[in-house]
């Protein structure tokens, strides 16, 4: 709690505490299956803040106790080539989940890449089957940061049937799966965006705010309701101030002001960001169990 009274929410905790029940459970895969679950990272160029991410997500498999398989791949890679890697890892039985981070270079077809991609190896849950399969309600596989997003406000909220959400950004990585996973919960769910009036006003009227936008600080402390729960998804780095900090990392909510309106709030670094590494691990023995044949993996 702080002054205020409003609790911060350890992301950081919660997801080292599912990474340690996606270990235990992940023996028994590689009793059944014979092998251990395994992961496919795709990077293309050379982007320093991608390469952080990558890099801790191999770490992050590895210590789960699955595979991981990076592929690092020159900015200026052919379309024709990257397509082909993915359709080797597609047919490769060793990989169950591919992961091509995005964004890519401007030249790259974002989304003709997602849809090479085997639906169920889809661990970024980005393909249209699995954003159909979430949208009708169907078991699908499910991006990781709303996922794991919803995981830290159902801890936090308990049932969130019936209450107003507002969901400020709507990509497919983030904003429209975290809209259909709240509305899936019985939330009332508004989605903000660029071209929303008022958006102010619009974001006081919810119990529930998830933003996820890009713009460092852009959601002010007096456009939360008193008692609101907040999720800020965004990672935005500051200008490093010279002497001082290499570029602070701040979210998409001005987290000072806001604590003295909500409930509760995730901070950056050490919310969102972490959850969905943690969700990754779980979606690969998810997608390496449904691969298997075996049953969906409990507990998570
Ligand atoms: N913590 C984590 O694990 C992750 C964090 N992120 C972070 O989350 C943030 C969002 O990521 P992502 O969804 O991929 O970003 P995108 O850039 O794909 O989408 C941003 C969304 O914000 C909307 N938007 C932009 N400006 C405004 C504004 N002034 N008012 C209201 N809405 C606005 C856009 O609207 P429109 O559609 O109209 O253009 C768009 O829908 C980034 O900071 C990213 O780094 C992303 C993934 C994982
Ligand atoms: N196909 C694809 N899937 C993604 O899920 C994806 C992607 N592309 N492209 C980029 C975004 C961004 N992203 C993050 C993952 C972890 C942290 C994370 O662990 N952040 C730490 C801090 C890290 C630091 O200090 O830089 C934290 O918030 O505590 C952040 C951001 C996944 N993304």
């Amino acid at each position: 709690m702080t002054s205020a009274g409003a609790h911060i929410i350890d992301g950081k905790a919660f997801a080292a505490g599912l990474r340690e029940r996606i270990k235990v459970a992940v023996p028994a895969f590689v009793t059944q299956a014979g092998r251990a679950p395994g992961l496919a990272v795709v990077l293309v160029g050379e982007d320093p803040a991608s390469q952080v991410y990558v890099a801790s997500k191999h770490k992050a498999t590895l210590a789960a106790g699955m595979e991981s398989f990076e592929h690092r791949l020159p900015a200026d890679t052919l379309q024709e080539d990257l397509i082909a890697l993915v359709q080797q890892l597609n047919a490769d039985e060793t990989v169950d989940g591919i992961l091509v981070q995005l964004p890519l270079p401007k030249h790259l077809d974002e989304k003709a890449v997602v849809m090479a991609i085997d639906p169920n190896k889809d661990v970024d849950g980005l393909h249209v089957i699995n954003a159909g399969r979430l949208a009708n309600g169907e078991e699908a596989l499910t991006p990781c940061t709303p996922l794991g997003s919803l995981m830290l406000l159902k801890d936090t909220l308990g049932d969130l049937s019936g209450l107003d959400a507002v969901v400020v950004g709507r990509s497919i990585l983030v904003g429209k799966p975290m809209a259909q996973l709240l509305l899936g919960e019985n939330c009332t769910v508004t989605m903000a965006h660029s071209r929303t009036r008022n958006l102010p006003d619009v974001v006081r009227r919810a119990d529930i705010v998830v933003a996820a936008v890009g713009r460092a600080e852009m959601v002010k402390g007096d456009w939360l309701k008193d008692g609101a729960v907040v999720i800020d998804v965004g990672i935005n780095r500051l200008d490093p101030e010279p002497g001082k900090d290499r570029g602070r990392l701040v979210g998409d909510v001005a987290t000072a002001e806001a604590l003295d309106h909500v409930r509760a709030i995730t901070p950056v670094p050490g919310g969102v960001g972490p959850m969905t590494i943690a969700v990754l691990l779980r979606n690969t023995l998810v997608a390496a169990s449904a691969r298997a044949g075996l049953a969906k993996p409990g507990g998570f």
